[in-house]
């Protein structure tokens, strides 16, 4: 088997994605227009120009620039009906999403019409293309605790659609401490937890993250890779790692693939997994991160099915769906041992 469809074709979850960072430039326009909403770009090519970042903040701006065009569940039925399209192309399976609410609360978008929109999407998803997916709420860290509780509190009704919380946006200066008490009403609330940490933060993020929010997966978790006794307890713990390359390339946490850490987290036994992140801002859909690495000569075909299946071991699937996961993973393994 060609290598390219090795990697497009075996089975995975993504389990770090952003479901505003799917917005493409061609939507964007298209939203604007249905919406009569103006954007500060005046053709499909003066967005993409506009990518080049050097840090996180400089793609922040551009990303909530970008999201003013969604308002109606519509809106953002046709933006998850385009993500699952594309991810089901690069083999996903299950998919993890999250979604910025306060981004669009703030706007005048109830919360009520995002649930409504994501939701079609998803049943779109599972009778389309059979795949499973969650949704995790996440608050945006640049505001504070009192608008992610206002957040979590409009969110209540739809505890049954919603498996777990996340914390993004703007990470030094926000650390996770800043949402203890909102992380704990959601475990009350039996949601799980997840939180960006050591993306551009320190590791004490990351033992903030741990031991303060009590994260059940990290998302990027790179700078832990600075501290060796943080290193011992993520492989200690089987603590997944949601890793995203291309966004790590894009907002210079690595200056080049063939620098990225994968292979160091994989010989430390961490349960490193890879994602997208905003793959309309960072240049490629899940297959594309796999692929990128493989190209960069950090990653052999037996750590892409590696990388596949921590992705399914670290998602939030029930016993019974993993284990249909799995099988569905080992039988595409047994059908390619020759790629192996
Ligand atoms: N990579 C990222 N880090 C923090 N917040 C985000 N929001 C969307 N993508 C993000
Ligand atoms: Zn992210």
């Amino acid at each position: 088997m060609h290598r390219q469809d090795f990697i497009t074709e075996i089975p995975k979850a993504e389990l770090h994605l952003h479901i505003e960072g799917s917005l493409e430039p061609e939507l964007m326009f298209a939203l604007a227009r249905r919406n009569r909403v103006s954007i500060p770009f005046s053709s499909i090519e003066d967005v993409r120009q506009a990518y080049q970042f050097t840090k996180l903040q400089d793609f922040l701006d551009i990303y909530y620039a970008g999201a003013d065009v969604l308002l109606t569940a519509e809106d953002f039925r046709d933006l998850a009906v385009a993500y699952f399209d594309r991810a089901a192309a690069d083999g996903v399976t299950h998919a993890e999403i999250f979604f910025d609410p306060q981004t669009h609360t703030l706007r005048g978008v109830p919360f009520d019409v995002v649930m409504e929109g994501l939701l079609a999407g998803v049943e779109d998803a599972r009778r389309r293309h059979g795949m499973s997916v969650l949704l995790i709420l996440c608050f945006l860290r640049h505001l504070d605790e009192d608008s992610a509780f206002a957040t979590f509190r409009s969110a209540e009704k739809w505890f049954g659609q919603i498996s777990g919380v996340g914390l993004d946006s703007s990470e030094v200066g926000h650390p996770p401490s800043k949402f203890a008490k909102v992380f704990a009403a959601a475990a009350d609330a039996g949601l799980k937890r997840v939180a960006h940490a050591g993306e551009e933060g320190p590791p004490a993020y990351v033992y903030e993250a741990l031991d303060i929010l009590r994260v059940d997966r990290l998302d990027h978790g790179n700078r832990s890779l600075e501290d060796p006794f943080l290193i011992s307890r993520l492989a200690r713990d089987a603590m997944t790692l949601t890793v995203c390359p291309l966004s790590n390339l894009k907002l210079c946490v690595v200056e080049d693939l063939r620098n990225h850490p994968i292979d160091i987290m994989l010989e430390k036994g961490l349960r490193a997994t890879l994602n997208s992140d905003d793959p309309a801002y960072f240049g490629g859909y899940v297959a594309e991160n796999y692929r990128a690495l493989v190209d960069a000569g950090k990653l052999s075909n037996r750590d892409v099915a590696t990388l596949a299946r921590n992705s399914f071991l670290g998602s939030f699937l029930n016993d019974e769906a993993l284990t249909h996961q799995l099988e569905r993973l080992d039988a595409f393994l047994l059908r390619h041992t020759a790629a192996l």
